[in-house]
C-alpha cells in the first residue's frame, strides 16, 4: 500500500462511521510534504474543506499559524493538517483535534519518529526557564504521545524517508444495521413545544432541554456540563427561544459575545416558527407573546432583572461574577467540562459549593454524546489519553482513609510519573480539579520542564494530595539588572515581582522554590494533609534553598491555610485575577538567614505600603481577606501619631470627637492592630476598621453592608473599636485626652 492509499481508506473508513481517523506522516520536512500533496490530491476533499497549520504557505488552502490555532476552535473541517516539524504545541493539538469534523482527517507531519524525543523544538525552548537551558529540557512528552500513536485504533502511520507503512490505522468496523443517525426520543410530558425537542440532534441534548424546562418558574438554577461540542450551548438556546416563546424575558451571558453564536441561531430557528415577531432582525430576539432572547457581556448582565438568566461558558467566568448571577431567580450555568483545550474545573472546584449553600432548586444534567461525530470515535480518545483531558483523582474510597498517619512522602520524579500511567493520571487529574484552568501545555510542563518538581502524600499506592514546585531565582546579576530594568524572565515570578515591581535588585539572586499548586484529594481534606505535605517539602528542600513561596488568589480561608503552615504575606496584587476574579496573595516561608533577610524586608516594605495600597488600588479588596492578608504579615508597626493626631483618636473613641476630621491617625492605627492584633475585636470591629479607616467608604455604604440599624450606630461602634486601641498603643497625650472623658 502507498501513503495515499492509506489515507484514502482511512478517510473511507470515517466517512462510514462518522468518525475521525489520524494520519501521520513522519520523517524529513520536506518528503512529508510532498507525500502530503500526493495524499490530498487522491483524496476528493475541497480546498474549502482543508486547513493547513504551519508556519510555512506550503498548500492552496487555508492556512493559520500554530500559534493562532484557538481562531479554529468552534468551527470544523474535514481535513486538519498539523506541521509540527517546528515546534510540537501541545495545546494546539488539543485544539485542532476539535476542529477535525465527523468523517474527517487529522493529519500529523512530524520529524522522523524514533527520534523525535530526543530533538528539542520550539516548544521545548519555551520549558527552557532561567537558569536552565534547553538541554536540560526533556522529551517525555513526545516520547509518551508516540507510544500512544502506535497504540490507539485509527491511527495510520506513514514513514516518509523509507516509505514504509508502519500502522495502516484501520478499524475494520463492523457494518452498522439499521442505523438511525442521531434521532431523539421526545419526552413522554414536556412543557416547551414539540418543535423545540424535534431540533435536538441528540438524546442527551433532549433530556438536558427537559431539565430546562425547570426554569419556567420558581427560585431555580440549572447546571449544564458537558465536555466540547456536546451541543450545550445549542440546547441552552433551544430552552431560550422555547421561554422566549411562552413571554419570558431570556438574558444571555458569556465572557465572549462569539460563545452565544450558537444559542442565537437555535433559539432564532425555534422562534421562526413560534411567533418571531422580526425574523431577520439582528438581536435581540423578540416574539408577539413580549418575551425576548438577548445578549449581554457580564460586567451588564449583572446588573440586570431578567426573568431567565443563561450564562454560557460559565466556567471561564471569575466565581465573584458567578455569584453576582444569583441575585436573579431562574439562572442556568451551561459550562464545559473536558474541553480539547484543556480542563477547568474552576466551576466545580469554587463555584458549586456555593451554589448548594443558596436558596436555589438546583438541577443539574451532564451530556455525553458528541454531535460533530459518533460516540466512541477514537480520535476524541487518543487525543484525551495523551493530553491526558480527562484525567481525574482517585477514585474516592482509594483514598478515603488517608490521613497523616497512614500516608508516605514520595518525590515524584519526571521519569517515575512517565512510567506509572495510573500515577501520572492521579497526579494531574489531582491537580486538575483543584484548578481553574490546566491546559495540554501544562501536561508537557509536568513530564518535561527542568524547573518543576512534584511532590506528594500516596495512600496505600494512590495519590491523596500533591504539590507542584518550581524552583525560581539564583539569577546572576545580568539577569537581575534586565528583570529591574523592565526586562522580562520566564517562570520566575516571585523573583519578578520582588525585583521590577517592589524595585528590590538583588531579591533574584537567593533561590526559592514556589508552590505553583498544591490540592487534597476532596474526600481528604481538612484532616492534616496539605500541612504534612508543606512541612515535609520544608524539611527536604530546606537545606536546598533559601525560601518557599506562593503566590494564589487569596480567600481569608486560603490565607489561613498558608499561614498556619508559616507563609507570610509580603504583597497583595493591585489588581484581581482574570481567572479567580480575587486578588492575589503572595506568601513567603523562609529557610535560610538570607531567605530571612528577604523576607523581613519584604514583609516591612509591605506593612509601610499596605496603607496606602487599601486607600486606592485595594479599596474593594473584601474585609475578610484584607484581615486575613494583614494577620498573616510577620512585620509588627508601631503606630506613629502625632501628639495632635492621639488625642484627635482619643477623642473621637472616648469622647465627643469626630473621625471625619482627621482620618489619617485612624488608618494608621486599624493598620497596625489588624497586622498584630493586640486587642480583642469583634469580626464586625475589625471590617469596620477595614471599609472604615483604611478603605475609607462613605458611611452609608458601610452602615449598609455591615448591617447596622443606622449611620449613628456604626459611628458609635467604630469608636467603640477604637478604645482598646487607644488603650494599648496610646501615648501620655492620648491617656491624657481619655482619661478626660472616663475621670469622673
Ligand atoms: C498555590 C495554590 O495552589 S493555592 C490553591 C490551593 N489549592 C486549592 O484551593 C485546591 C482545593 N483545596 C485543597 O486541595 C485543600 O483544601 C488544600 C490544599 C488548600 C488544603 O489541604 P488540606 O489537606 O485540607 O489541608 P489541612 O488539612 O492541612 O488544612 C486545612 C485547613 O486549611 C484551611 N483551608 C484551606 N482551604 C480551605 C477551604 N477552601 N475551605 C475551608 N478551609 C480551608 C482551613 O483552615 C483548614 O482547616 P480546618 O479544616 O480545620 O478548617
Ligand atoms: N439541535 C441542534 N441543531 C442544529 N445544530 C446543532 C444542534 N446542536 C448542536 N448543533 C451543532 O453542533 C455543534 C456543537 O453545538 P454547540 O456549539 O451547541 O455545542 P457545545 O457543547 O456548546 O460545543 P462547544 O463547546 O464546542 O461550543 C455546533 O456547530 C452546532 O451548530
Amino acid at each position: 500500500m502507498d501513503p495515499a492509499s492509506v489515507a484514502a481508506r482511512l478517510l473511507a473508513e470515517a466517512r462510514e462511521t462518522n468518525e475521525r481517523r489520524l494520519l501521520v506522516l513522519a520523517g524529513d520536512r520536506e518528503r512529508c510534504f510532498s507525500t502530503l500533496r500526493t495524499v490530498l490530491e487522491a483524496l476528493s476533499v475541497g480546498v474549502t474543506d482543508t486547513v493547513l497549520v504551519s508556519d510555512r504557505d506550503a498548500l492552496p488552502c487555508e492556512r493559520v499559524d500554530p500559534k493562532r490555532t484557538a481562531e479554529l476552535l468552534g468551527t470544523t473541517r474535514e481535513i486538519v493538517v498539523y506541521d509540527a516539524h517546528d515546534a510540537l504545541l501541545p495545546n494546539a493539538l488539543g485544539q485542532l483535534s476539535g476542529v477535525v469534523d465527523g468523517g474527517g482527517l487529522l493529519v500529523l507531519l512530524a520529524p522522523d519518529l524514533e527520534g523525535w524525543p530526543d530533538r528539542r523544538d520550539g516548544f521545548d525552548g519555551s520549558l527552557a526557564v532561567p537558569p536552565f537551558g534547553v538541554r536540560e529540557v526533556s522529551g517525555r512528552f513526545r516520547g509518551r504521545l508516540i507510544d500512544l500513536l502506535y497504540a490507539h485504533p485509527g491511527i495510520g502511520i506513514v514513514d516518509v524517508d523509507s516509505g514504509g507503512i508502519e500502522r495502516d490505522g484501520l478499524t475494520h468496523p463492523a457494518p452498522r444495521i439499521g442505523s438511525s443517525g442521531n434521532r431523539t426520543e421526545i419526552p413522554d410530558e414536556h412543557a416547551f413545544s414539540r418543535r423545540a425537542y424535534e431540533a435536538c440532534l441528540t438524546g442527551d441534548q433532549a433530556e438536558a432541554l427537559r431539565t430546562l424546562e425547570s426554569l419556567r418558574e420558581g427560585r431555580r438554577a440549572v447546571v449544564v456540563e458537558a465536555d466540547r461540542g456536546r451541543g450545550k450551548s445549542s440546547a441552552a438556546g433551544l430552552a431560550a427561544g422555547a421561554l422566549a416563546a411562552e413571554g419570558h424575558d431570556v438574558l444571555v451571558t458569556a465572557p465572549d459575545a462569539r460563545n452565544v453564536m450558537e444559542v442565537f441561531a437555535r433559539a432564532r430557528e425555534l422562534l421562526d416558527g413560534e411567533g418571531l415577531a422580526d425574523p431577520d432582525g439582528e438581536r435581540p430576539l423578540e416574539t408577539a407573546t413580549g418575551g425576548r432572547v438577548r445578549f449581554a457581556p457580564p460586567a451588564a448582565a449583572a446588573g440586570e432583572e431578567p426573568d431567565v438568566l443563561i450564562v454560557d461558558e460559565a466556567a471561564a467566568l471569575p466565581v465573584r461574577v458567578l455569584e453576582g448571577f444569583l441575585a436573579v431567580d431562574r439562572v442556568a450555568f451551561v459550562t464545559t467540562i473536558h474541553g480539547y483545550e484543556g480542563a477547568g474545573r474552576g466551576f466545580s472546584v469554587r463555584f458549586r459549593d456555593r451554589l448548594e449553600e443558596g436558596d436555589h432548586e438546583t438541577h443539574s444534567v451532564s451530556m455525553a454524546d458528541p454531535i460533530r461525530y459518533a460516540a466512541g470515535d477514537p480520535l476524541e480518545i487518543w487525543a484525551f489519553r495523551a493530553l491526558l483531558l480527562d484525567a481525574r483523582p482517585p477514585v474516592e474510597p482509594l483514598v478515603a482513609d488517608a490521613s497523616p498517619e497512614t500516608v508516605e512522602y514520595r518525590a515524584l520524579s519526571k521519569g517515575d510519573l512517565a512510567g506509572d500511567e495510573r500515577l501520572l493520571r492521579e497526579t494531574f487529574g489531582l491537580l486538575v480539579a483543584a484548578h481553574y484552568r490546566t491546559e495540554p501545555d501544562d501536561l508537557a510542563r509536568l513530564l518535561d520542564a527542568p524547573n518543576l518538581a512534584v511532590r506528594a502524600l500516596i495512600h496505600d499506592g494512590h495519590v491523596a494530595s500533591v504539590a507542584l514546585l518550581a524552583r525560581e531565582g539564583g539569577l546572576g546579576p545580568d539577569t537581575r539588572r534586565e528583570l529591574y530594568d523592565g526586562g522580562r524572565v520566564r517562570g520566575n515570578m516571585i523573583p519578578d515581582l520582588l525585583t521590577s515591581q517592589l524595585r528590590d535588585e538583588s531579591a533574584g539572586e537567593t533561590v526559592g522554590w514556589r508552590v505553583m499548586r498544591i490540592a487534597t484529594h476532596h474526600a481528604a481534606r481538612s484532616r492534616g494533609l496539605g500541612s504534612r505535605l508543606l512541612s515535609e517539602i520544608h524539611g527536604e528542600l530546606s537545606s536546598r534553598a533559601d525560601w518557599l513561596g506562593v503566590g494564589y488568589g487569596a480567600t481569608p480561608e486560603l490565607i489561613s491555610f498558608w499561614s498556619e503552615n508559616d507563609f507570610s504575606t509580603v504583597h497583595l496584587s493591585t489588581t484581581r485575577n482574570d481567572a479567580s476574579g480575587e486578588y492575589s496573595a503572595i506568601m513567603l516561608a523562609p529557610t535560610s538567614e538570607a531567605g530571612r533577610g528577604l523576607h523581613d524586608a519584604h514583609a516591612d516594605w509591605f506593612a509601610e505600603r499596605a496603607g496606602g495600597m487599601l486607600a486606592d488600588p485595594l479599596r474593594d479588596a473584601e474585609p475578610d481577606v484584607v484581615r486575613a492578608a494583614l494577620r498573616s504579615t510577620d512585620a509588627p508597626r508601631n503606630p506613629a501619631l502625632s501628639e495632635r493626631a492621639w488625642r484627635h483618636v482619643a477623642s473621637a473613641a472616648y469622647g465627643s470627637g469626630a473621625f471625619d476630621a482627621a482620618p489619617h491617625g485612624f488608618g494608621a492605627l486599624a493598620l497596625a492592630h489588624l497586622l498584630d492584633p493586640v486587642a480583642e475585636l469583634t469580626d464586625r470591629q475589625e471590617r469596620l476598621l477595614v471599609r472604615k479607616a483604611l478603605q475609607g467608604r462613605p458611611w452609608d455604604r458601610v452602615t449598609d453592608e455591615l448591617e447596622f440599624v443606622s449611620m449613628r450606630m456604626c459611628m458609635r461602634e467604630l469608636g467603640e473599636a477604637f478604645k482598646p486601641l487607644v488603650d494599648e498603643y496610646g501615648d501620655e497625650a492620648a491617656l491624657e485626652e481619655r482619661d478626660r472623658y472616663t475621670d469622673d
